[in-house]
Parts: structure tokens; C-alpha cells; sequence
């Protein structure tokens, strides 16, 4: 973009993220900056509308992978954040946390990693102990697919075996951590990093969980209001200041390589501490394109992004981590997403992963 010019990012959300991020805050912001934000007409094709030095989307479906192909295919200059295909790796639980398992980082004395886990594809498995022993009650399940639909958010902490009777697999069932009911998100913009503190499930003590019975279902614990979460006696108020963060050098540290390895911008993942190890981190979740509002000074965060995409886009280096990759033309890719994970998924360190191919 030349210095006289505007940048021009269109967007394309559903109407709930439009509201929660297109902000005028950040619409003026941008504007000051020399970028305009239009909003992508979904009632019209892609390639009738813009032009568009970027698009920024959070939009499923075969349509709308299409229509960006078809889009880049006629605009090779703009860009598009992100690739449908790096983003389809997070509706995964499996392949999602895989990204986690795959890295490379050197840290001192914190050592980070995911929850040991398994993929359960039928009941027959669920009820069968064996071939979960590795696991201890109390565990969290986890609809495999998170599309962003409420119903992957359903979640259940599974206390005993009466608990698996309501579970509808594909499911994955994690061993639950106790983490001192405090969860860090870490937000990332490019390459921005900012973690904050929520609130999460409070620890489950072995003395507790003798008299703890079936399961307790569960939804978005850290997106509840503390009125929703004050009338259960089972979210007990917790005091966020008094904990600490991680290291911000080592939350970085993943975020970037995370980064590099899903090929994604716009991301933010949840992370805990384990309690019986104070310095190891466990990542639960990664989610594409968050709730970025809720960050303080997302404006001036996301704006700059913008900035650096649409003025710095022929930087080679960017080219490298995804931020100009061009869309794979992956005609009639249509991923079973439940097919992803290979059978079994244990971590850290302990039992060895098989890796998850991809079946298309
Ligand atoms: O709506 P918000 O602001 O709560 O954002 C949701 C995220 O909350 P967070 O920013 O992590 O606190 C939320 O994160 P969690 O899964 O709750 O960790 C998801 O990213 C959610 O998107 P989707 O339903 O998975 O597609 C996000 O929902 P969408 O805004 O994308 O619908
Ligand atoms: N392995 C775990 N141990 C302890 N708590 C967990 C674990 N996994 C998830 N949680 C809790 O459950 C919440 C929801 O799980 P998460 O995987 O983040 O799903 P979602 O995609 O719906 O946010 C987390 O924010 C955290 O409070
Ligand atoms: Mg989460
Ligand atoms: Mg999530």
C-alpha cells in the first residue's frame, strides 16, 4: 500500500462476532490509520464484491471455501486471513492440541505439554475401561468437533463410570487437571501475544471426589458472568489477582511457535498450571478468531495488524509463517473431521502419540 493510499479489509463474520469486534472504536481507529473496514455482503459472491486488500473471515462451509479460491484465484495481490485449511486443523480437538505436541521450544525450567487423552469413537470403547486405564477419574469429555457450534462447547466432568452413561461419542475424554481454578488465555495477532487470567472449574480434591456422583455438564465456564457464576455453589469465587502469570517470555515463545506451526494469525489458546507441578503448563484449547474485544486495547492491537498486512505484504518472511499464503486449491476436499485423529492420544510424554493423519 503506498502511503497516499487506503487499505481496504473486508469482513465477513456471522452478525453475533460483527457485533462483539466491528466496534466504532475500532472502525475509527482504523480509518485514522488510512484503513477502511467493509463488511463482505453474504447475500452476494465474493468475486462480485471489493476490491480488498485483505479479507477477514470466520465463515464455514464448502460455499464460502470456495468462493475465497475462487476469490484468490482473481485477486493474487490480496490477501487472506487466515487459510480455510490452516483454520479446519482447530475444529479438531485431536488434531488442534496435536499442533501443541509438534513443538520445539527450549524453556528453562517451565516445561508446557497437553492433558493425556483419547479419542473415543463409540460406546462400546467409552464403556470399555481397559482401553482407557491410563486415565483417573475425575475426567473432562469433549465433543471432538469444535465448529463453534454451542453444542461443541457441551462438556461434562466425569466423576465415576455412572457418569459415561449420558456421553454421545465422537467424544475426547481428557484427564482433568487440577490447575487452582484459574485458566490463561493468550491471545495472538500476528505477532502480538497478550495472556490474561479467567476464572475455570474450581480443583476436584481426592477427598471430594469420593462423594461426587455421575457427572457435572458443563459449558463455556470462563465466558459465565460472575452473577451466573455466583448463584452455583459449584463456581465458588476465586480470587484472580492472587495468581500469578506465566512466564511472558515462555508464553511467547509458544504462541509464536504455534503460530508458525498452524499457519494461522488469528488465534487465542487456553492454557493451565498444573497444581502438582507448579511449573508445568498444559494447553486445553485453541480457538480461531476469539473473542478479541474482550482483550483490553484490542483496537490499537488489531489495527496495527491491519496496517502491517495490508502495507508489508510482499515481506518474504511473512510469506513463510502464512500471513500472505495463498489458498490451497483443494477442490472436493471435503475432511471428515471426525476421522482426523488417529485412536489413541496420550501426552505428555508419557505414552507416545500415533500421529493424526488426515483422512480426505
Ligand atoms: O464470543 P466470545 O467473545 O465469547 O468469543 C468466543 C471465545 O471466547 P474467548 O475469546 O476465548 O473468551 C471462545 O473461546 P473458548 O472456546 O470459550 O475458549 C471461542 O473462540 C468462541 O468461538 P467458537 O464458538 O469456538 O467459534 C468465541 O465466540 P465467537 O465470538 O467467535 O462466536
Ligand atoms: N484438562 C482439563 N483440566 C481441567 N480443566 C479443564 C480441562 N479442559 C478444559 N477445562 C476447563 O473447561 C473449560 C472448557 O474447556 P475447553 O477445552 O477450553 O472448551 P471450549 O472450546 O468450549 O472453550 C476450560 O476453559 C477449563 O475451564
Ligand atoms: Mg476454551
Ligand atoms: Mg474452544
Amino acid at each position: 500500500m503506498a502511503d497516499d493510499m487506503r487499505g481496504v479489509v473486508g469482513y465477513a463474520l456471522l452478525p453475533k462476532k460483527q457485533q462483539s469486534f466491528i466496534q466504532d472504536s475500532l472502525l475509527s481507529l482504523c480509518k485514522s490509520r488510512g484503513i477502511d473496514l467493509v463488511r463482505i455482503d453474504q447475500d452476494r459472491r465474493l468475486i462480485d464484491q471489493g476490491p480488498f486488500d485483505c479479507v477477514l473471515h470466520k465463515m464455514y462451509g464448502d460455499d464460502w471455501r470456495k468462493q475465497l479460491e475462487e476469490f484468490q484465484i482473481q485477486n493474487p495481490n490480496s490477501t487472506i486471513i487466515d487459510s480455510p485449511v490452516s483454520i479446519q486443523r482447530l475444529h479438531n480437538r485431536i488434531s488442534m492440541l496435536q499442533a501443541v505436541s509438534e513443538l520445539k521450544i527450549e524453556s528453562g525450567t517451565d516445561t508446557f505439554g497437553i492433558p493425556k487423552q483419547i479419542v473415543i469413537y463409540d460406546k462400546e470403547t467409552l464403556f470399555d475401561r481397559q482401553s482407557w486405564e491410563f486415565l483417573k477419574y475425575p475426567v473432562i469429555a469433549k465433543p471432538l468437533i469444535a465448529d463453534g457450534s454451542a453444542k461443541s462447547h457441551k462438556m461434562a466432568l466425569v466423576f465415576n463410570h455412572e457418569g459415561l452413561n449420558k456421553l454421545k461419542p465422537p467424544i475426547v475424554l481428557q484427564e482433568f487437571v487440577n490447575h487452582g481454578g484459574v485458566i490463561f488465555k493468550v491471545y495472538v495477532v500476528g505477532e502480538f501475544v497478550k495472556c490474561v487470567k479467567r476464572k475455570s472449574l474450581p480443583d476436584v480434591s481426592e477427598e471430594k471426589l469420593k462423594s461426587l456422583e455421575g457427572s457435572l455438564p458443563f459449558s463455556q465456564v470462563s465466558n459465565l458472568t460472575s452473577d451466573e457464576r455466583n448463584d452455583d455453589k459449584y463456581y465458588k469465587l476465586m480470587d484472580l489477582e492472587e495468581t500469578e502469570l506465566p512466564p511472558q517470555s515462555f508464553i511467547t515463545d509458544i504462541a509464536r511457535g504455534l503460530r508458525r506451526g498452524l499457519k494461522l494469525n488469528l488465534f487465542n489458546f487456553d492454557v493451565i498450571r498444573d497444581a502438582r507441578i507448579g511449573n508445568r503448563y498444559l494447553v486445553i484449547d485453541i480457538n480461531y478468531f476469539p473473542g478479541y474485544a474482550k482483550m483490553p486495547g484490542y483496537e490499537t492491537v488489531l489495527t496495527d495488524f491491519f496496517c502491517d498486512v495490508v502495507g508489508k505484504k510482499s515481506l518474504s518472511e511473512e510469506k513463510e509463517i502464512g500471513v500472505v499464503e495463498k489458498l490451497q486449491v483443494v477442490r472436493n476436499c471435503d475432511v471428515d473431521l471426525t476421522k482426523i485423529a488417529s485412536k489413541t492420544c496420550c501426552s505428555d510424554g508419557e505414552e507416545k502419540e500415533k500421529s493424526p493423519v488426515l483422512q480426505v
